[in-house]
């Protein structure tokens, strides 16, 4: 007992200089009130912080505060025609080269794929991770499982197609936030059929939350208000808990990184990775049209020659409207959020430029402890939060290239709370829906809804097929079930009624 309170002594000491150097000691304010359980919390949370580092941040934050950063957009243009492909474009003998490509990667193991999952989903207004949203699907499914199952159904295509037994690890960015509610869900639904030991997830930093006048604000009187460094604090955590090497230790050489939160995202795309192997590329983008000037996708562009993504928050209204000869947006490749890199450019990144990443500053209600003691909900925005990017580490690369995609096959994020006018519950299980039943219909199906009337268009709100990705990918293997037959919607065609119909078939 006395080692740990004569240790705590000089933690305390090294903690009080730290806030010192910073001008910070105002989060020491309410020591004396403090019980010894939490001052020892305290001092454990502001021990690790590095002395320079907060003093700069704090520093940082409150300049920006002050300034917002320039628009220096002038320079900007949009992406060159060689380094972009497109899938619509593209004839079909290119796309399957692509693909087969892809798939030779992923049956020798060689793709992994790691999921940023450490936001706190403050837009969609829950506290517990994205990822364990249940959407309102037919099955119930949240997006974790059915990310899960597109990688069991990846493995076993790219085993049938080359008789191997491949796995596609799965990495998984978590924070403070959501590290153990993501483990225990993961536990509780035994990895959804994934072999545990490749699902390796581990833990971003978290930053100090600032006021405007650069001081860290207090959550509570023991514990500052933090949040997560922003999905460019992969590069960091990848280091912290090296990543990189269990990528090398598996023979693992490219990676897709993706977020969390959009409902319709392909894991371990062969036709992504083909695509961005036979450029030679060392880093690449999933790209969309943007579907109005406003919406909030970053785009991707150049600026002075060098590829990279302009935010929309930093865009600015002007520039995104801007329009080209035939009246088509001029910045119109919209980010997804799904990325490649390879090992080697990730290791680079690691070893040499993670540094150089300079935080984006977004000012947030933060609730904090006023100087009486007294908690406040502010009703406007009091604090600075500073995030970093991962699209932030493009400029970086040697050979950057874009590959854009058709958006009902590729992008529905599920970004705000069911009511909200775009990106929500409802949205993102329609866009799933949708796209299954044009699969099944393509497939030679003929659908009815539940009074009896063929569904007709594609887009037809009552059409309710949920496809589950065990049963097929994107599309593939449906002919041979579903040619010829008529179906009642809402239709679950999960791995039973595959089995059932198949074996009608055979009558
Ligand atoms: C820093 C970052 O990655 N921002 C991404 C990301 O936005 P969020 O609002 O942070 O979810 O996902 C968008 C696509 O859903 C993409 O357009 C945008 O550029």
């Amino acid at each position: 007992m006395a080692e740990v309170d004569l240790d705590m002594d000089q933690d305390l000491q090294r903690v009080r200089q730290l806030l010192r150097d910073a001008d910070q000691l105002h989060v020491l304010q309410f020591w004396s009130e403090l019980s010894a359980d939490q001052r020892r919390a305290l001092v454990r949370e502001l021990l690790p912080l590095e002395p320079g580092g907060l003093k700069a941040h704090c520093e940082a934050a409150c300049r920006a505060a002050a300034a917002p950063a320039p628009g220096a957009q002038r320079s900007l243009e949009p992406v060159p025609m060689e380094t972009f492909g497109s899938v619509r474009r593209s004839d079909p003998e290119l796309l399957s080269s692509w693909e087969n490509q892809g798939w030779l990667q992923v049956s020798q193991s060689r793709v992994g794929v790691l999921l940023l999952a450490g936001g706190q989903g403050t837009r969609l207004g829950v506290d517990y991770p994205k990822g364990m949203y249940d959407v309102g699907l037919p099955s119930g499914k949240t997006l974790y499982q059915l990310q899960a199952e597109r990688i069991l159904k990846v493995q076993q295509l790219a085993d049938s197609r080359h008789g191997t037994k491949c796995s596609v690890p799965w990495y998984i960015m978590t924070s403070e936030f959501t590290l153990s509610r993501t483990q225990s869900f993961f536990e509780q639904n035994q990895h959804f059929g994934l072999n545990p030991s490749n699902v390796v997830m581990f833990e971003q930093r978290m930053i100090p939350s600032v006021s405007f006048d650069g001081k860290i604000l207090l959550q509570e009187k023991w514990k500052i208000a933090t949040a997560p460094d922003g999905n460019g604090g992969l590069y960091a955590a990848l280091e912290d808990n090296n990543v990189l090497e269990d990528m090398r230790s598996r023979g693992v050489e490219y990676l897709q990184v993706y977020c969390v939160d959009n409902i319709l995202v392909k894991m371990a795309d062969p036709l992504f990775i083909g695509f961005c192997l036979s450029k030679g590329a060392d880093c690449g983008a999933k790209v969309v049209e943007k579907a109005y000037p406003s919406e909030p996708v970053g785009v991707v562009c150049r600026m002075g020659g060098v590829s990279q993504v302009v935010e929309y928050s930093e865009i600015g209204a002007e520039t995104a409207e801007l329009r080209g000869p035939e009246g088509e947006l001029m910045f119109n490749a919209g980010n997804i959020c799904i990325h490649f890199f390879t090992r080697n450019f990730l290791q680079e990144v690691a070893q040499k430029f993670k540094d150089e990443l300079k935080p984006h500053v977004a000012l947030k209600k933060i609730p904090f402890i006023d100087e009486c003691g007294n908690k406040v909900t502010p009703s406007k925005a009091n604090g600075i939060k500073m995030e970093k990017f991962v699209f932030d580490v493009f400029p970086f690369s040697r050979t950057f290239v874009v590959l854009e995609v058709p958006r009902e096959e590729e992008f529905s994020p599920l970004k705000n709370a069911e009511g909200s006018k775009a990106d929500n519950p409802s949205t993102v299980r329609n866009s799933l829906l949708t796209q299954h039943t044009r699969w099944a219909m393509s497939a030679g199906a003929r659908l009815l809804n539940q009074y009896g009337n063929s569904v007709t268009t594609h887009t037809s709100d009552a059409a309710q097929v949920e496809i589950s990705p065990l049963v097929s990918y994107s599309g593939e293997g449906l002919e041979e079930l579903l040619r010829g037959r008529t179906l009642t919607t809402p239709l679950l065609l999960d791995q039973r009624k595959a089995t059932e119909l198949q074996s009608q078939h055979h009558h």
